[in-house]
This record gives structure tokens, sequence and C-alpha cells, in this order.
């Protein structure tokens, strides 16, 4: 790789912006003007309209309205085109590539969007997503070929050229001969947080690449090490498909399950920025509960973690255990069919003096099996009215028909959907399998089998059922039992990410395999290549949780501090000494990340009064900013900071598997710089010695 230090060719790519940029201004202009005119006109028409409203008849009325539709319209285009153009003055494009084929060499310009100079009647900059601009993120110079609508088209790439561009002025020009991005990306990676997830358009990486532009996958789960950029492609894989199927997809039918608001908010930028409108996200809590009509109450998954934490409960965990695993998944359908098969005893009826015969009774009964309990007594009722109706030419009269409803009913077993799950335990002899949270509660281990059951033997109602793509972010925290309800009721194509070294509940968690076991025709695709972290940041963690496949972004930063203090006070006066050091120097977020909401909150209250943008998360925050952020390390899950603090790395305090698995995740949210406190000896998991 060699920086471009030769001064003509940095002058011509200067000269270059700077024609571009006036091509934008232009355009700017002309749209300007053709807005001005729609306005006129809309407002010409409208006048129009109203001054003549008694000489037109309907139908006049109706097209002048639908002309003045259309020039809204017309207009509402101009401007979302103005509003794009207005965002590339500040950063047209990102990369340049020479492609020459039969003979002909054409410069290609890549952009987060599109620039066509309509004054011109030329494209000059490519949008990222266009199938030319794949040759960018896949090919060094070279021969090259991609994937048109037409059929590949073959090439060679003869330069390829990196810029970062600010205003008016390129900060950086980078000529790649071996290798599209190191530098780039080196500097890239070097840099401060933002206010939340950045694109990363410019530097995606090949394989990264071959992920955004998977169409053809119906469910994609991608298993990727801490720090792989999952959720950055998951979203940019997003943007792609709003590009590529335009005509049948947009942002409304897509669908984000998140672990929370906080980290929702954390990603929210990320679509904006790449010229899409924000995407529709839900938690698994409020899906739940809108799958179960908001009729039960139930714990949430951060207060099963907490439970879990706080407690050390054994035959929780076994709970816990036994319902995560595909076996539970097995016997439950076991069940449900058990009970679909056992709940509706026919007998022969007599109605108006006529046979009803159990057998048509039964049959009717089971036609209808995925309507809830009420709806299908009711249409077994209409329909064998119907067959008396036609088989005996009679209509029943109220009195009959009513005989008829409380005689079916009578066959049917009638239990709350609640009974009928507590019957699971008695039926697998297994009772002490289900028991009640605090405040008469389910508990969250409960709640996906009980919808799963419903879906079974009733129907649930969702408004997200037409939704065409649905992403999941953290797959590793949800059991097959999530995902055999998810199965059913999204049929659409599904984007599934995660990584099972990063579960906050290893006794509620699933694997790549195990998910594919019930989300059948799964294409698994895996990323060991980490890049948030410095290569000192990663090893340590590495410590902490060994993955031989795990490959470090060669990246130098500080090596990560672990630091003994005497007492509880002298740790905590170090922490506001390092949150002080913090608010001087160039970093704009520090995240200090403890194991429980207990602990996080007692940092907290140590640190409140003195810094300005201090923020504690709770289960209730939904927003993410800079400054410092304290927190669990359950709820920084998928978030990063510029550098992270850890406190209490006692061995008391990190001692289970559980434990790691949160110290793990906890260290890997930090990009330049890691410190861990404690008092007494420190937890064995970070004396590992990496072979
Ligand atoms: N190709 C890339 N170019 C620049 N930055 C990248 C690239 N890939 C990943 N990153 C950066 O690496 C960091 C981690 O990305 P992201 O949060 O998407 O990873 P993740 O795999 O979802 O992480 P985790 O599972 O640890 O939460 C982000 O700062 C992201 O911008």
């Amino acid at each position: 790789m060699t920086t471009s230090n030769d001064q003509p060719q940095r002058d011509a790519e200067q000269r270059h912006l700077h024609d571009i940029l006036q091509r934008i201004r232009a355009n700017i202009s002309e749209l300007d003007e053709r807005l001005t005119a729609y306005a006129d006109d809309i407002q010409s028409q409208k006048e129009y309209l109203w001054n003549s409203r008694d000489e037109m008849d309907h139908i006049e009325k109706i097209s002048a309205r639908e002309s003045i539709q259309q020039s809204v319209m017309t207009g509402d285009n101009a401007l979302t085109r103005r509003k794009r153009l207005e965002k590339l003055k500040d950063s047209p494009y990102f990369g340049r590539f020479d492609f020459t084929r039969h003979g002909s060499q054409e410069p290609i310009y890549i952009g987060v969007h599109h620039f066509r100079d309509d004054l011109a009647g030329q494209n000059r900059v490519y949008d990222w997503r266009a199938p030319i601009a794949s040759l960018f993120y896949d090919y060094e110079t070279g021969p090259a070929v991609y994937a048109s609508p037409e059929g590949n088209v073959a090439g060679e790439i003869t330069l390829k050229r990196q810029f970062r561009i600010k205003g008016s002025a390129i900060e950086l020009m980078i000529d790649s001969a071996v290798h599209v991005v190191d530098d780039v990306l080196q500097d890239e990676l070097s840099r401060a947080s933002d206010e939340g997830m950045k694109n990363i358009v410019a530097t995606i990486q090949r394989d990264q690449n071959a992920i955004i532009r998977n169409d053809e996958a119906n469910v994609l789960i991608i298993q990727g090490v801490a720090g792989s950029g999952k959720t950055s492609i998951a979203l940019h894989r997003i943007a792609y498909l709003l590009y590529r199927f335009k005509d049948t997809l947009s942002s409304e039918d897509i669908l984000i399950i998140s672990p929370n608001r906080v980290f929702a908010d954390y990603i929210s930028n990320v679509l904006p920025e790449l010229g899409e409108e924000t995407v529709n996200e839900i938690g698994m809590e409020d899906l739940a509960d809108e799958l179960l009509d908001g009729q039960y109450r139930f714990e949430t998954f951060f207060e099963q973690t907490t439970a879990l934490l706080e407690k050390n409960d054994e035959a929780m965990k076994a709970r816990l255990r036994f319902k995560a695993s595909t076996d539970f998944l097995a016997q439950l359908d076991q069940y449900a069919a058990h009970v679909e098969a056992n709940r509706f005893s026919a007998e022969d009826i007599w109605i108006a003096r006529r046979l009803v015969p159990a057998w048509l009774l039964e049959e009717v009964f089971r036609k209808h099996r995925h309507l809830p309990t009420n709806e299908r007594v009711k249409q077994v009722c209409w329909e064998i009215e119907r067959k008396i109706g036609n088989q005996y030419n009679y209509d029943l009269e109220r009195e009959e028909r009513n005989t008829l409803k409380a005689a079916v009913k009578n066959m049917l077993k009638q239990s709350t959907l609640r009974e009928t799950y507590k019957g699971f335990y008695q039926w697998l002899g297994q009772p002490e399998m289900f028991k009640t949270a605090s405040r008469g509660r389910l508990e969250y281990a409960d709640v996906f089998p009980l919808i799963y059951l419903k879906m079974r033997l009733e129907s649930v109602q969702s408004t997200w059922r037409n939704v065409k793509h649905l992403l999941i972010d953290e797959m590793q925290d949800y059991t097959p039992v999530q995902y055999a309800v998810i199965g059913r009721l999204f049929s659409c194509k599904k984007t599934i990410l995660g990584d099972a070294y990063q579960s906050v509940n290893p006794y509620s968690a699933s694997k790549a395999e195990e998910i594919r076991q019930v989300l059948r025709q799964a294409m698994c695709v895996t990323l060991n290549k980490s890049y948030r972290s410095s290569i000192e940041i990663t090893h340590f963690a590495q410590q902490i949780a060994y993955n031989p496949d795990l490959e470090a972004i060669e990246r130098h930063g500080e090596p990560p501090s672990v630091k003994r203090y005497a007492n509880r006070q002298a740790e905590l006066a170090a922490i506001a000494d390092m949150a002080r050091a913090f608010t001087k120097s160039d970093h704009n977020t520090l995240g200090i990340v403890c194991k429980t909401q207990k602990q996080a909150r007692k940092v907290f209250d140590a640190l409140n009064g003195e810094f300005d943008r201090l923020q504690l998360l709770s289960e209730q925050s939904a927003a993410f900013g800079q400054g410092i952020i304290i927190c669990t390390a359950h709820m920084a899950k998928g978030l990063e900071f510029d550098r992270v603090i850890v406190p209490d790395v006692s061995e008391k305090n990190y001692a289970t598997d559980m434990e790691r698995n949160l110290l793990y995740v906890a260290c890997t949210r930090a990009m330049h710089r890691l410190d861990l406190t404690h008092t007494g000896l420190p937890t064995a998991f970070l004396a590992r010695e990496i072979a």
C-alpha cells in the first residue's frame, strides 16, 4: 500500500473535487428554482380550484385535485433529491477506481449516495450499493468482475484510491495497490467514538461485503467475535436490500428485534446516515406482551439475569437450562399434540330432533384448529347449523342454536392457557419446573413457551405479520422456543447475528447450530476479525474467554491496567480520578461497566454531582449519549466506548462462568483504553496465559 504523495495527482484530485462540488451546487440551485416553480404552480392550481369551484362539476374537481396531488409528489421527490445533494456537499465520495473494459478506461467515484448531474446528464458518483461499486470492496488492482442486472461484467482495475473528504478539502488520499483499506481503516478505527454507531461504507471489508450483498439466503445467521462489525454489517445489509429491492421493499417492511432501547437509540443513526428512513424496532418483551394480548404479567429478561446474579439459585438455573434446550421444544410440541387430541370429547347429539354424529363434530372441530377457542366453538356451531340446513332443509331456531352451542362447549375441556401450560409440567412428571415469579408474574423463561403453546392450540394476533425482513441482534440471548415462536410468526427473510461468547445469561442461550435446528435452511457465516479494540485490549480480553479463531486487528494502544486498592473508598476515588482524566482527554465516551445494577448505582452515587455528562443506565433508559455512562455489562452489550473502566474485578465478584461472560462483554466494549480496578485478590479469569 502506498500513500499517494504525488503532488500532481493530489492537485488533479483536488480540482476534480472542486468541479464535483460546483456541479452539486449548480444542481441544487436548479432544484431550488424548480421547487419554487412547483410551489407557485401548486398555489395557483389551488386558487383556481377554489375560485372556480361553483362552475366545476364533480369529475373536473377530482381531476383538478389529482393534478395538485401529482405536483405535490413531484415537488416532494425534488425535495428528497435536494436533501441528498445537500448531504453530498460535505463529502461527495470516499473512493475511486479506474475500470478498464474493451480498451476504454473510466474513473468510477463511489460515495454514500449516488450523484447524477442532471444538468450534464451524467453519473458523477455511484452509490456504494450500486452493482459496479462492489468492485471497490471485492478487488485490488488487476482483473475484476462484477454482477450487473444484465450479467457479469469483466474488466481490469488499474487504479484504486481512497479519500477522506471534509468540506471542500481532501484530508486523506491513499492509493492502494495491494489491499483496499488498511491505512484508511486504521485511521477510522483510531478515531474517538461518535454520538452513536457510525457508518462504515468507506472501509467495508471483503467478507463483510459478501454478507451485506447476500440477497439469496432466506435466513442468514452471522456468528462473529466481539467487535467484528456484525451490527454494522446487518444495518448496511438492510440499507443494501432497501436499495436493491426498492420497488418491493420499504423501511416500513423491516423490523429489528433489539436487546434494549438504549441499543436501539445507539444504532438509530446509521440508516438515516445511509440515506434511508429509520426502521421499526421492538424488544422481545414488547413482542411477547403483544402476542399475549397484554393479558399476562411477567418478569423481564433483565430481571431474570439480575436474579441469577444476586441469588445464585440452583433450582432456578435448572429451570432455565431445561427450558433453553431443543429437547424442551420437542416435548412442548408433543404436549401440544396431546392437548389438541384430548381437549374435545365429541358425542352424538340431537338438535331439533336431528342427529349430529360425534365423528362429524370431531371432524369440524379439528378443521378449525388455528382459531382461538371461542372463535373455534362459534365456527363449529355455524358449520353444523349449515349442515343441518343443507341436509334436512331446516333452519335452527334461536333456542336450538343455543342448545347446540352449549352442547359443543360441554364437549370441550375448558381451561385457561396458563392452566394448560402448567399442565405441561404435570404431564412431564416435573411439576417443580414451573414456578411463579414475584407478585404472581410468570418467570421470563415461561413466557415464550406459553406463547408457543398458544400458537399451537389457538392463534396469536400481531401487527408485525407483514414484515418482509426481520433482523435479530444478540441472537445468543434467545432460546430455541423463542426462535420457534419467531419462525411461526415471521415467514419472511431474516438476518440473525450474535456471538456465543457474549451470552449474558448462559442458562438461556442459543448457539448458531441450535438456531439452525429450529429455523431450517438457515445459512451460517462466521466473522473472526475483531475491529473495535486495540490489539492490547483484544489480547487482554482473550485471557478471559479464549477464542482460538479470533484475529485481532493490528492497531496499537495503551496496555490495559488492573489496579488493586486498599479498600472500596480508595477504589472509588481512583475511578473518580480516571473519570476526571477522561474529561480532559480527546475521547468522547467513557463506560464504567459493572456486574450488577446495585454495583452500578454505588459507583454512580460516588461520582454524581461532580461530572456534567454522567448517566446511569437502567432497564428503563432509552437514550445513548456522550460523556460518562455507568451501566451493567448486560446493558452494555452491543455498545462501545472510547474508554472503559471495569470496577470490582475481585475474585469474589467474578467467579462463575456467567460472571466470566459478563467480564468478557465489559472488557470488549473498550475501543482505546481499558482499566480494571479491585480490592483484595483479582478474579482468576485474569490469570490465564494465552497459548
Ligand atoms: N469494515 C470496517 N470499517 C471500519 N470500522 C469497522 C469495520 N467493521 C467494524 N468496524 C468497527 O468496529 C466496531 C465494532 O462494530 P460492531 O459494533 O458492528 O461489531 P459487533 O460484532 O456487533 O460487536 P459486539 O458483538 O462486540 O457488540 C465499530 O466501531 C465499527 O465501526
